[in-house]
């Protein structure tokens, strides 16, 4: 099986090329795929699929030639990863595939997204995310007070007090959260403002626990949950926020229905896998 190994601010991801959708991709296999001690290594698997060959994007063939099948590293798949679109825009440019004006078309579980690769970063309008409910998570026997937001995928975006350290959490095992405000599960991202830096309006730092993922040191979309509600809580429907994360930079853009996420996506390695030594 052949793989190629990239990631965008450090949430990697193996990236598998199937244009038939005709591998046997497994929950088992996927987790054995992102095992960092007996596997390649990784946050997620994102297979390469032609929309047109995959039911789940099918309806979808006309708008997206290819089909981002995201799943975790425990081997449940998502609706949606940010991240993960910019590596998959990395990989499809760098096999010649560049798409046309409007960027490179997408086909992901929440929908068609379009992606702009530069040299550096790659950008991806995600679409703009719905605030809809408030929550809490637990951490460390702290009840932290959030905000429900849907980005194709669920996030609990919860600013931390101010006495509180970001560095000091302990994100080793999840932290608690309302099964009944997310039945399917959800990711968390913790908040902490930063210092203004030049270029965007708000800037902000982040750590994030992902369904299915364990702590990651980035989540694009979970960057797309947590600017928008800083511009929210700063009284503003559009704007420039930077949002650190542990692997780098997010830089996110709201505008009208647009969340524009942008940052570094590279390409660092492939290889070939025999599924039979998992
Ligand atoms: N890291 C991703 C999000 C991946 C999916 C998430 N763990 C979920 O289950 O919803 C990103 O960059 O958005």
């Amino acid at each position: 099986m052949q793989f190629i190994k990239g990631h965008g601010t450090a949430n990697d991801f193996v990236i598998l090329p199937d244009p038939a959708g005709a591998l046997p991709l497994t929950p088992a296999l996927v987790a054995a795929l992102c095992d960092r001690r007996r596997g390649i290594g990784a946050d997620g698997v994102l297979r390469v699929v032609r929309a047109a060959n995959h039911p789940d994007a099918v309806r979808h063939a006309e708008r997206a030639e290819w089909f981002m099948d995201y799943w975790n590293a425990d081997g449940t798949y998502a609706e949606m990863c940010g991240n993960g679109v910019r590596v998959f825009a990395r990989y499809l440019d760098s096999m010649g595939v560049t798409g046309d004006a409007d960027g490179l078309a997408v086909a992901t579980r929440a929908g068609v997204v379009r992606a702009v690769v530069g040299p550096d970063a790659i950008a991806v309008d995600m679409g703009r995310p719905r605030i809809y409910d408030t929550s809490t998570a637990t951490v460390g026997g702290l009840t932290v007070p959030g905000v429900a937001v849907d980005c194709g995928n669920p996030h609990l975006v919860c600013a931390l007090p101010g006495a509180l350290d970001l560095g000091g959490l302990d994100l080793t095992r999840s932290p608690g959260f309302d099964p009944a405000v997310f039945p399917a599960g959800v990711n968390v991202e913790f908040v902490a403002p930063a210092e203004p830096v030049n270029g965007a309006d708000l800037h902000v730092a982040m750590r994030v626990y992902e369904r299915g993922s364990a702590e990651t040191l980035s989540c694009g979309s979970g960057a797309c949950a947590v600017a928008t509600v800083a511009l929210r809580d700063a009284g503003r429907d559009a704007g420039v926020v930077a949002v650190d994360v542990l692997g780098g930079r997010l830089t996110i853009t709201l505008d009208g229905d647009s969340c524009w996420l942008a940052g570094p996506a590279v390409l660092v390695a492939h290889g070939e896998v025999d599924p039979g030594t998992l």
